[in-house]
């Protein structure tokens, strides 16, 4: 691992809370960002006492802000400024100042004036044995441009002025990083990292708003850190996230995090994160947070789609279905399911999936490694042994069990308590397509974190799946396995507090499990001779399919009748899938069907499916 430092702007609470919390996470040094200074009680030799007293070294003071201007008086008054900026790093013992380019009116946007100027910053700086990193600002008013950047270095040419680069300036404009590689050995000064969800808008707001740490939004931060290694940078890796929600997160737990995107991003500039991954299989289990009253319907609904009642545990009650492969357990515990104030507590939700692995104990390991705690394993079956099962918690509420097959014949066993049913599988899916999570704001960016650093996952672009009641954000994972199969899972941000007004109290609406058959159509009959009635699609949209596709009549009225809904992408793949009707709030099955090498989930339908499900339920009150 680099260096590791983060800006105090990064943390909430106060100065001493983020320097307490960045210590706690094993930062090496932190950014110290002028307005947190500016506000602390402590006077800046105190401060500077208090940092090292933590084992942490100050590696930036930032930022500088309007340095070069068109009028000359102004420029002096800020070289003057400069001055007393040097003093107070003087007290602070550091000797690294970040100047941004400049966003004003006033900025200088002739770039020999502007390489003078510059010039007249870096020789005060020599002089008081300081330097200056100088960056880019995405909003620069004349300097918007890393290379721009460089090139003013470059003539200036003082060993006191060097390049800030931050992945966040350069990649939301969308700029290749491939030129830092070019970049003059040494002229490097400092790195500034945070990743960003993909968003069509002012980049000031953006920037200042919606960062994220890397590993958390979708910029290929991956081929970013690479280039900045092929130039030589050897000095700290810098976390600088502006963001609404780290503002009202616990210090500890965003610098936790912090410290572990980077050891995530290190992992991706060595290479892919997965080249040192233990080995995974498929998603063979599920289990079902049911609560007493809606277990029965989970039940029905799982016997619909070719589940089996194979067993029940008599300690806990919990049952097991198994169809092929693959296992859900329902449980019916009370206080299990997920609650919210005023929302009735009987809204099934999965709580854990099972993956298969050879190795669990290198998972264990793996997370270790990320600072990710293995949670003790109680559930029936589950004796705690490393070596057969390990689980890691997503959120509070949803686990992922690495799973030895021992572990699972084993498991398995312990259900086979009531008469034993020697019920021949039917063998109607053929194993998991994919799950669909909910993740509340809260646990949003540390879940996404925690699904690519340890599972290795590999993220698109979200996705914004518009829908009756409005646009969700969505994210789809995916972690590819040693069987040639893909782990997929889809995550809809949810709000930590609902709504109870609303028509769908729900917490995303895609809180299901999507299993995958070989054939919609023979699978569509099958499941329902065994009383399945698939949610109802209306005659509009198959309209509206002949319209848009080249399908024959005969095909669209066979998934009109079964309910089938369809989707192509534009290299041919297709995509078939029938929905159970909601349990409760919102939990669903889905059977789907890929051909062609199809990469998405038919997001293109998924307002069909909510509009579908609204109406069932008003016409179920009439
Ligand atoms: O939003 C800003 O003003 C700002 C300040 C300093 C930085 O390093 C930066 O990336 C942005
Ligand atoms: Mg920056």
């Amino acid at each position: 691992m680099p260096r590791t430092s983060i800006a105090t702007v990064c943390l909430s609470g106060t100065l001493s809370e983020k320097l307490d919390a960045a210590a706690a996470a094993g930062f090496d040094g932190v950014e110290i960002f002028e307005p947190d200074l500016i506000a602390s009680a402590a006077r800046p030799d105190e401060l500077a006492r208090t940092v090292a007293q933590r084992g942490l070294t100050i590696d930036l003071y930032q930022p500088f802000r309007d340095l070069d201007s068109v009028d000359p008086g102004r420029f002096a008054r800020n070289l003057i400024r400069l001055e007393r900026k040097f003093d107070l790093m003087d007290q602070l013992g550091c000797d690294l100042l970040l100047v941004c380019s400049s966003p004003s009116a006033d900025a200088v946007t002739d770039d020999a004036r502007l390489s003078d100027q510059l010039a007249a910053a870096a020789a005060i700086a020599r002089r008081r044995g300081k330097r200056i990193a100088y960056e880019a600002l995405a909003w620069g008013a004349h300097v918007s441009d890393y290379r721009h950047a460089a090139r003013l270095v470059a003539t200036v040419d003082d060993p006191a002025l060097g390049n800030c680069l931050d992945s966040f300036h350069i990649l939301s404009r969308g700029d290749d990083p491939s030129a830092i590689a070019d970049l003059a050995p040494g002229s490097i000064f400092f790195l500034q990292l945070a990743d960003a969800p993909m968003m069509s808008m002012d980049v000031l707001q953006w920037s200042r708003h919606h960062r994220c740490l890397p590993g958390q939004g979708n910029f290929d931060l991956g081929g970013f850190i690479r280039s900045v290694q092929a130039a030589g940078y050897d000095g700290p890796w810098s976390l600088e996230v502006f963001s609404d929600i780290f503002r009202h997160a616990d210090p500890t737990r965003t610098a936790r995090d912090a410290h572990r995107s980077l050891r995530y991003l290190s992992e991706l500039g060595a290479g892919s994160p997965d080249t040192d991954s233990p080995d995974a299989g498929s998603v063979v289990s599920v289990r079902v947070a049911a609560g007493p009253v809606l277990a029965p319907k989970v039940a029905e609904t799982l016997s619909h789609i070719g589940f089996d009642l194979q067993g029940v545990d008599s300690g806990t009650g919990l049952q097991l279905y198994r169809d092929a492969g693959l296992a859900v357990v329902v449980d019916p515990t009370a206080g299990t399911v997920w609650t919210a104030p005023g929302v009735d507590p009987d809204m099934p939700t999965i709580a854990q999936i099972g993956v298969r692995s050879d190795h669990p104990a290198s998972w264990a390991q793996r997370a270790a490694a990320y600072d990710v705690p293995v949670a003790p394993v109680s559930a029936p079956g589950t004796d705690g042994n490393a070596d057969e099962v390990v689980r890691l918690d997503v959120t509070d509420t949803l686990a992922i069990d690495l799973r030895a097959e021992a572990s699972a014949a084993d498991w398995q066993e312990r259900f086979d308590l009531v008469p034993r049913r020697t019920v021949e599988p039917a063998s109607l899916v053929t194993g998991v397509d994919h799950v669909g999570i909910g993740i509340g704001t809260a646990d949003w960016e540390g879940a996404m974190l925690l699904l690519r650093s340890v599972f290795g996952m590999s993220v698109d672009d979200g996705l914004d799946l518009p829908d009756a009641v409005g646009t969700m954000r969505s994210q789809a994972l995916t972690m590819p396995t040693s069987s040639g199969a893909t782990v997929r899972i889809v995550a809809s941000l949810v709000p930590n507090q609902l709504d109870t007004r609303g028509p769908l109290r729900r917490r995303g609406g895609l809180t299901h499990v999507a299993f995958e058959c070989a054939d919609i159509v023979e699978t569509a009959r099958a499941c329902r001779a065994r009383g399945l009635r698939a949610l109802s699609i209306p005659d509009n949209y198959y309209d509206d399919l002949a319209a848009r596709f080249d399908l024959s009549d005969t095909m669209i009225d066979g998934m009109r009748s079964l309910g089938i809904l369809y989707d192509a992408d534009a290299d041919g793949g297709e995509f078939f899938h029938f929905f159970t009707p909601t349990i409760g709030e919102d939990l669903f099955f889905e059977v789907v069907c890929r051909r062609g090498g199809y990469r998405g989930y038919g997001e293109a339908n998924s307002a069909v499916r909510v509009a579908a499900e609204l109406h069932r339920r008003a016409v179920a009150e009439v």
